[in-house]
C-alpha cells in the first residue's frame, strides 16, 4: 500500500503552526525525533475534505531557507527532500501571521519558489481585526498565485476550508516537482523583502493608527533610492551637529578645567605636586573630558534612531551592501555597536552563527569609528582644518569628520571582502530581520542611555586615562633636562619617542606624535591628553605659553599633511589593548588578534604615509 500523502506545515516562528496542527489533527499525533539531531519530529493524521487520509508534519518555525540553527536546518532539509528519515512532502501548508504580513510573506515567497504546491493559511485574522487591520485574502491569493485561506487556529475557524484547499493541492498524491526556483540566494533577500512588502500593502484593505503610519514612513525610508539617500543625509546631519551644537558646552568645560588649573597653580608651591596636578592630571584629563558633549550628541542621535525603530531599517538598507562583501546582515548590529566601542561590538558577534562570518566581523570591527576616536578627530580637525563654510549650514570641519567615519566604514567593508576571499573563505548565509513598528522614542530611555554613556566615558577619564596621563607625565618630566635641552626630548618618554620617531618620521609624524602613540594604546583618547600634557611640559614655567590650550599649539606646530596623516593613522591603527584582549578571548587564542594587529598596523602605516606624501606633493 502506498503511504498516505504527506503535507508539511511550515512558517515563521509563532505564526501558529502548532495551533493549526492541533486543530487539523486533533489527538492523532505522534512525536518522535529526527535521527542524529535533537530536533523533534511531530507528525499527525488528518483527513482531507474528500475523506482521504494524509500525514501532516509540524516543522520547526524558521525565518528563511537559509538555515541559522539545527531546527531551521531540519525544515530546509525536509523541504528539499534531504532529511534522513523523511520523505519529500507532496505539498506545503504555509502559515502566516496576518498581523505581520510583510515579514512572514518573505518566507512564503521563498517557499512558493521551491516549486511544490502551496496553500497559505492566513492565520490570526482575529488579532488583525482587533487591530483594525483588514486583509483581502482573494487579492493576496492572486498576488501570490496560490490559494489563501483565512484562519483562526485557536478557535478552529477556517479549518474546513483549509481541508478543501488541501484536497485539491494534494491531487492524486504524486510529487510534482522539484525545480528550485529563484529566491534562495542571499543576494535576493532585499528584493524578496520589497516584493513581500508590496504584496502585503496591496492585500491590505484597511489599516489604522501606528500600523498605517509605519507603512507610510517605510514607503520613503525603505525606498530603493530614497532610503539610502535619506540614511546618508541623516548621518551627515548628525556629524554636522556634533560640531555645531557642542561648541558652547565644550567651552564651558574647558573654562572649568582652566579655572581648576589656575587655582592649583595659585595654591601649591612650585614643585612636583603642583606640576603633576596642573600638567599631568588637570591638563591631560581636561583635554579628554572636553569631548563629552560631542560624544553625547553623537549618542543622542544613535539612541534616538534606535528607539524610533529606524535602526533596523538602516540595517535592512545596509544588508545588501553587507552581502556584497560576504557578510550577513547579522553583522550590521555588532558593527554598529562598534561605533560606540569595538569591545561590546566584538562581543555582540556571538549572535552570528556562521563561524567565518563571525570571525570576519571581529577582524573588521576595529575599523568602524569608535567613540574614543572622536576626541582625537575633533581635536585635530578643530585645530588644523580651517573652519570654512562650504555651503550655508555645511562646514568643512563637519565634512572632514563625516569623511573619516565613511572611510572607516568603506575600509571595513573592503577588508571584509578581501578577508572573505582569503583567510576566512567560505559560503555566507542570509539573514532575515523583523521590522518593528515606528514609535515615538521614550524620553526616559534616551536620557538613560545618554547617562550610561556619560558615566562610562567619565569613568574611563577618571581611571585608565588619568593613570596613563600620570605615568606619561612622570616619564616625560624626568630626568629634568639641562638648560638648552627640550624636556620632551631629554626625558625617558622623550627618548622612547625618539626611537619611535625614526620609524614614523617617513609618514610625517613629529616628536610629539611619537610621544603620544604608546600611551594611546591604553585608550585612544589618551592621545589627546598626551599631546596636551607634553605640550604643557614643554612650555614649562613660561606661564603664558603653558596656559594656552593644546589646540592652538597644534595649529602652529603641525603642518596640514602631518595632521591629515595623523588622522589617517587613527582610522586604521589597532589601538587600545582592550580590543586586542577581547579579540583574544572571543577567538580563543593569539592567532587572530596577532593577525588583526598586523594587518591594521600595516594599513595604518601605508595610509598615513600615502596621505602625508600626497598632501605634501599637492602643496597643502
Ligand atoms: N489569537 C490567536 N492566537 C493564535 C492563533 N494561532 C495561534 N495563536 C497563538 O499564538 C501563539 C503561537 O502559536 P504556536 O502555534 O505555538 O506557533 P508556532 O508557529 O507553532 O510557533 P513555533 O513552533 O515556535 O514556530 C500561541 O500562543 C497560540 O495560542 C490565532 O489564530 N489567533
Ligand atoms: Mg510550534
Amino acid at each position: 500500500m502506498n503511504p498516505a500523502p504527506m503535507v508539511a506545515l511550515v512558517g515563521n516562528p509563532n505564526a501558529g503552526k502548532s495551533a493549526l496542527f492541533n486543530a487539523l489533527t486533533g489527538a492523532r499525533q505522534k512525536v518522535g525525533n529526527y535521527p542524529g539531531v535533537t530536533v523533534e519530529r511531530k507528525a499527525g493524521r488528518m483527513s482531507l475534505a474528500d475523506g482521504r487520509p494524509i500525514e501532516l508534519i509540524d516543522l520547526p518555525g524558521t525565518y528563511s531557507l537559509e538555515p541559522a540553527s539545527p531546527d531551521e536546518q531540519v525544515t530546509r532539509d525536509v523541504l528539499f527532500g534531504k532529511q534522513e528519515g523523511e520523505r519529500l512532502p507532496q505539498a506545503i501548508l504555509c502559515v502566516v501571521d496576518a498581523t505581520n504580513l510583510d515579514n512572514h510573506l518573505r518566507f512564503t515567497l521563498q517557499l512558493i519558489a521551491l516549486g511544490l504546491p502551496v496553500v497559505v493559511a492566513l492565520n490570526m485574522v482575529d488579532m488583525a481585526e482587533r487591530d483594525g487591520l483588514k486583509i483581502d485574502a482573494a487579492r493576496l491569493s492572486k498576488e501570490l498565485g496560490v490559494p489563501v485561506i483565512p484562519t483562526v487556529a485557536v478557535r478552529k475557524r477556517g479549518i474546513d476550508a483549509l481541508r478543501e484547499a488541501m484536497a485539491e493541492l494534494v491531487g492524486d498524491g504524486t510529487v510534482h516537482r522539484i525545480a528550485a526556483g529563484p529566491g534562495f540566494h542571499h543576494e535576493d533577500l532585499v528584493v524578496l523583502q520589497r516584493r513581500a512588502r508590496a504584496i502585503a500593502i496591496a492585500a491590505t484593505k484597511e489599516e489604522h493608527g501606528a500600523r498605517k503610519v509605519s507603512h507610510t514612513i517605510d514607503s520613503v525610508t525603505l525606498h530603493p533610492i530614497m532610503g539610502p539617500v535619506l540614511l546618508f543625509a541623516l548621518m551627515f546631519v548628525v556629524f554636522q551637529a556634533v560640531f555645531a551644537w557642542a561648541q558652547a558646552p565644550m567651552d564651558a568645560i574647558t573654562a572649568g578645567f582652566d579655572g581648576l588649573g589656575h587655582w592649583v597653580e595659585a595654591t601649591f608651591p612650585n614643585g612636583f605636586v603642583r606640576n603633576l596636578l596642573a600638567e599631568g592630571v588637570i591638563k591631560g584629563t581636561g583635554a579628554v573630558v572636553t569631548f563629552l558633549p560631542q560624544i553625547l550628541i553623537l549618542f543622542f542621535f544613535i539612541l534616538l534612531l534606535e528607539a524610533t525603530g529606524y535602526m533596523v531599517r538602516a540595517a535592512f538598507i545596509m544588508d545588501r551592501l553587507m552581502a556584497r562583501v560576504g557578510l550577513s546582515g547579522r553583522a550590521f548590529i555588532p558593527l554598529l555597536s562598534s561605533f560606540a566601542c569595538a569591545v561590546p561590538g566584538i562581543m555582540a558577534t556571538r549572535t552570528i552563527d556562521d563561524p567565518k562570518d563571525r570571525l570576519t566581523t571581529i577582524l573588521i570591527a576595529p575599523l568602524t569609528t569608535c567613540s574614543a576616536r572622536l576626541p582625537v578627530y575633533t581635536l585635530i580637525i578643530g585645530s588644523c582644518i580651517p573652519n570654512r563654510q562650504m555651503l550655508p549650514f555645511i562646514g568643512l570641519q563637519g565634512v572632514v569628520l563625516f569623511g573619516l567615519f565613511v572611510m572607516g566604514i568603506v575600509c571595513a567593508l573592503l577588508a571584509a571582502l578581501v578577508l572573505r576571499k582569503t583567510v576566512t573563505k567560505g559560503p555566507s548565509q542570509g539573514f532575515m530581520m523583523e521590522m518593528p513598528k515606528y514609535q515615538a522614542p521614550s524620553v526616559r530611555d534616551v536620557a538613560l542611555g545618554l547617562w550610561t554613556r556619560a558615566l562610562i566615558f567619565l569613568k574611563r577619564a577618571g581611571t585608565i586615562i588619568l593613570a596613563s596621563n600620570v605615568i606619561l607625565w612622570v616619564l616625560a618630566s624626568y630626568p629634568v633636562a639641562p638648560a638648552g635641552r627640550l624636556q620632551t626630548e631629554y626625558s625617558i618618554a622623550g627618548r622612547i619617542a625618539s626611537a619611535i620617531e625614526v620609524v614614523v618620521k617617513p609618514i610625517g609624524f613629529n616628536h610629539h606624535i611619537a610621544l603620544a602613540l604608546p600611551p594611546a594604546m591604553a585608550a585612544r583618547e589618551v592621545a589627546v591628553s598626551a599631546l596636551a600634557t607634553t605640550y604643557a611640559i614643554d612650555a614649562g614655567d613660561d606661564t603664558d605659553k603653558a596656559s594656552e590650550e593644546v589646540g592652538p599649539k597644534l595649529a602652529k606646530d603641525w603642518s596640514l599633511p602631518t595632521a591629515l596623516a595623523f588622522l589617517m593613522w587613527f582610522v586604521f591603527a589597532p589601538q587600545c589593548l582592550s580590543t586586542i584582549a577581547v579579540t583574544r578571548r572571543e577567538t580563543n587564542g593569539w592567532k587572530w588578534p596577532a593577525f588583526m594587529v598586523s594587518y591594521l598596523f600595516v594599513l595604518a602605516y601605508v595610509a598615513a604615509g600615502a596621505t602625508f606624501w600626497i598632501a605634501t606633493w599637492a602643496g597643502l
